[in-house]
């Protein structure tokens, strides 16, 4: 890592995990932030009190076409089990404030804060999007922290899937996990390639869990599929109706909000997938299909939508 060490050391206060490998071997060794010998080396960037991880993952976004060696294998947030569920619940931001997780309850000097950064978390408040919702949605791996504390108190597997469910509800297509002080089988979370445009675990991340019992009225997950294009044009016009909701933060009429965007689109044998974090987006020439795409599928997470909308969108611009 001997060209980002800085870089590193800047951002042990975000919370992707950072992958630089060459080797398959060295990814089952990750090192706990900066690292010393240059090479192969994977590094997990720490989060404290960072609100979104939204920024931070475009930074570490880089198009396959810069042939960079640094790139970001995938999200990973970690969930407090005991506070998670008072924490989604927390509209106007009390629980947030009592517990200092707000950027305008921690900075000692506003001066600090832009003011749009406390506009933003003022309205985000308002509107009932809590910090856990920004995390979790854009989350490719979620730890279910302190289950240890939930056995303690008995109840355990319902408790346990009520958080599931409670998750699943905002963010329905990454796997989640139960740990106690985050003790988890390092495999599970690193290698998430949530960001590539090839292979099978891309393709899992597009296949929406189990339906959830709850839903959740402020962010959520929404697939929208539709039989494999037949002409290429097809491919500009998603373009464009990706470029409308994105960008203009509307879809068929009413106000959206898009966190995170995934999909796959196939003519012939073209195969494209389209990652997108927020407003940005990028659709990437993929050279295999794997097994058990047989469709296009387009999914979004983000507050305010609906299926219907996206697809009376979507086939608007299709025509
Ligand atoms: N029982 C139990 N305690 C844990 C676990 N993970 C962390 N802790 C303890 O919980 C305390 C607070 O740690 P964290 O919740 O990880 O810290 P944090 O996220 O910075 O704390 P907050 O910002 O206040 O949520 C520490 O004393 C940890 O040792 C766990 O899985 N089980």
């Amino acid at each position: 890592m001997d060209d980002i060490p800085d870089l590193v050391t800047d951002l042990t206060e975000v919370s992707p995990v950072l992958s630089k490998s060459n080797n398959k071997e060295s990814q089952t060794q990750p090192e706990i932030k900066k690292e010393s010998q240059g090479q192969d080396r994977l590094h997990f960037i720490g989060n404290y009190g960072i609100a979104d991880p939204a920024p931070v993952a475009k930074m570490f976004w880089l198009d396959e076409g810069l042939s960079s060696n640094v790139y970001i294998d995938g999200v990973v947030t970690v969930v407090d089990s005991e506070n998670i569920i008072k924490c989604l619940d927390d509209v106007g931001g009390h629980w947030h404030t009592e517990n200092n997780h707000l950027k305008t309850a921690q900075s000692s000097d506003k001066d600090e804060l832009t003011e749009e950064e406390i506009k933003d978390e003022h309205q985000k408040l308002q509107e009932g999007i809590t910090t856990a919702h920004l995390q979790i949605a854009l989350a490719d791996s979620i730890l279910i922290n302190k289950v240890d504390k939930l056995e303690k108190k008995g109840d355990y597997e319902n408790k346990l899937s009520q958080i599931e469910n409670r998750i699943r509800s905002i963010n329905n297509t990454s796997p989640m996990h139960p740990t106690s002080f985050g003790d988890i089988d390092l495999e599970k979370i690193l290698d998430l390639k949530a960001f590539d445009s090839e292979g099978v675990k891309f393709s899992q991340s597009l296949n929406i869990l189990e339906n959830s019992v709850y839903h959740d009225d402020r962010i959520t997950t929404i697939t929208v599929t539709c039989e494999f294009f037949h002409d290429l044009e097809s491919f500009r016009k998603v373009e464009s109706f990706l470029q409308y909701i994105l960008w203009e933060n509307t879809v068929n009429g009413k106000e959206v909000e898009i966190h995170r965007t995934k999909g796959i689109m196939v003519c012939g044998s073209h195969i494209k997938v389209i990652q997108g974090v927020r407003e940005t987006y990028d659709i990437i020439d993929a050279k295999q299909l794997a097994p058990g795409i047989d469709e296009n599928k387009f999914v979004f997470i983000g507050k305010n939508l609906t299926h219907d909308d996206l697809k009376a969108e979507l086939f608007r611009f299709l025509e």
